[in-house]
């Protein structure tokens, strides 16, 4: 047994246990908020691009459906690397929960990449929102923020360099274009989840209009803002500039309060599939955003 695998405090062998009783019921609450987050990313239409129920996007090897398989296996992974986070686990803990969770993904889908970042976003911020339980703390987006960072930061600004491990799309688009993409943004705790995403959602929200406007909203905010190595390896530079700026032009004309709002994402949507663009870190960051917004708010 490893003294260093605190998920081994809690697990009998091959059957994962998450603890008391009230501890089971909030790791199970956590798993159905980050599944319906991530549905309610998947549905959300229109998404220059990306997948939903209504279309591919610029997609030709998955469909929602396939979102839907992989989104049944992760519901363990969720439970676990919360539990792991209340039980404070260190990274390597965690990062081997993820690289199952990316197995049985895999296992799910056939071979397709559907919930890599999510995988890697949600569940840090699921050991964040389950350190913050443990401690008592009121489930706040800035308390969870700051546990992120205080219990991770240091080994995730570690995690951001890539280290004798396959060559990824990600990472090959980090050398070649010096884009960010998702391991700098987990070094710095999410910075967009928390400073972009999110206030995005809430101003919508505050002025009245409805979750779907306000999630449309915070996906253009995070389209407009980040470096996503999805991005750069389907389209290069130009792609990431014809991203950030029909985000930036769609904000300008006042996103969703705009009369014309969705006749403009529509129409972004099928230039982007035209161009095989697909911003699928801001629809990752997204899913966190729904995550945050829902653990917050009840
Ligand atoms: C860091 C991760 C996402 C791998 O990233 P990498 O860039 O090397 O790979 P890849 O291109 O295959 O996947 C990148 C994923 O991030 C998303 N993404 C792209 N850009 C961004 C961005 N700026 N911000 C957030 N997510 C982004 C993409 O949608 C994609 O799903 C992660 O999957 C990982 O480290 N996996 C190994 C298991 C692990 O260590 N997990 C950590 C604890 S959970
Ligand atoms: N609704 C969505 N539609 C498309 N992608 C999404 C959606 N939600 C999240 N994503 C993210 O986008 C990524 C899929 O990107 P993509 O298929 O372009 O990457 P890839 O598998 O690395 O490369 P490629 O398919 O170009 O060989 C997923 O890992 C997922 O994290």
């Amino acid at each position: 047994m490893d003294d260093l695998n605190p998920l081994q405090t809690v697990r009998a062998p091959g059957r994962p246990e998450q603890g008391d009783a009230s501890g089971r019921a909030f790791c199970q609450r956590i798993v159905r908020v980050a599944v319906r987050s991530l549905y309610a990313e998947l549905v959300l239409y229109p998404k220059p691009g990306l997948v939903s129920k209504i279309d591919n996007g610029s997609h030709t090897d998955m469909t929602a459906a396939t979102f839907v398989r992989s989104l049944f296996a992760l519901r363990r992974y969720f439970a676990d690397i919360t539990r792991a986070g209340m039980l404070d686990a260190p990274f390597h803990v965690l990062k081997q929960l993820g690289i199952d969770a990316e197995a049985r993904m895999l296992r799910a889908t056939g071979g397709i990449n559907t919930h890599r970042g999510a995988i890697f976003c949600l569940g840090m911020l699921c050991a964040a929102i389950g350190r913050c339980r443990a401690h008592g703390d009121a489930l706040t987006p800035a308390r969870i923020g700051e546990l992120l960072r205080a219990c991770w930061g240091q080994a995730l600004g570690a995690h951001s360099v890539v280290n004798g491990e396959p060559v990824s799309h990600g990472a090959r688009a980090v050398l070649r274009y010096a884009a960010s993409g998702a391991r700098e943004e987990g070094a710095l705790g999410f910075p967009s989840v928390f400073d972009v995403g999110l206030p995005a959602l809430h101003r919508a929200l505050a002025a009245g209009r409805g979750m779907r406007e306000a999630r449309i909203d915070a996906l253009f905010a995070l389209m407009a803002h980040i470096s996503d190595t999805n991005v750069y390896h389907r389209g290069g530079v130009e792609g990431a500039l014809t991203v950030r700026r029909q985000a930036r032009a769609f904000i300008a004309r006042g996103g969703t309060a705009a009369p014309d709002w969705e006749a403009r994402a529509l129409a972004s949507h099928r230039s982007f599939v035209a161009a095989r663009l697909s911003p699928g870190g801001a629809a990752d960051l997204l899913g966190a955003v729904c995550l945050v917004h829902a653990v917050t708010t009840r």
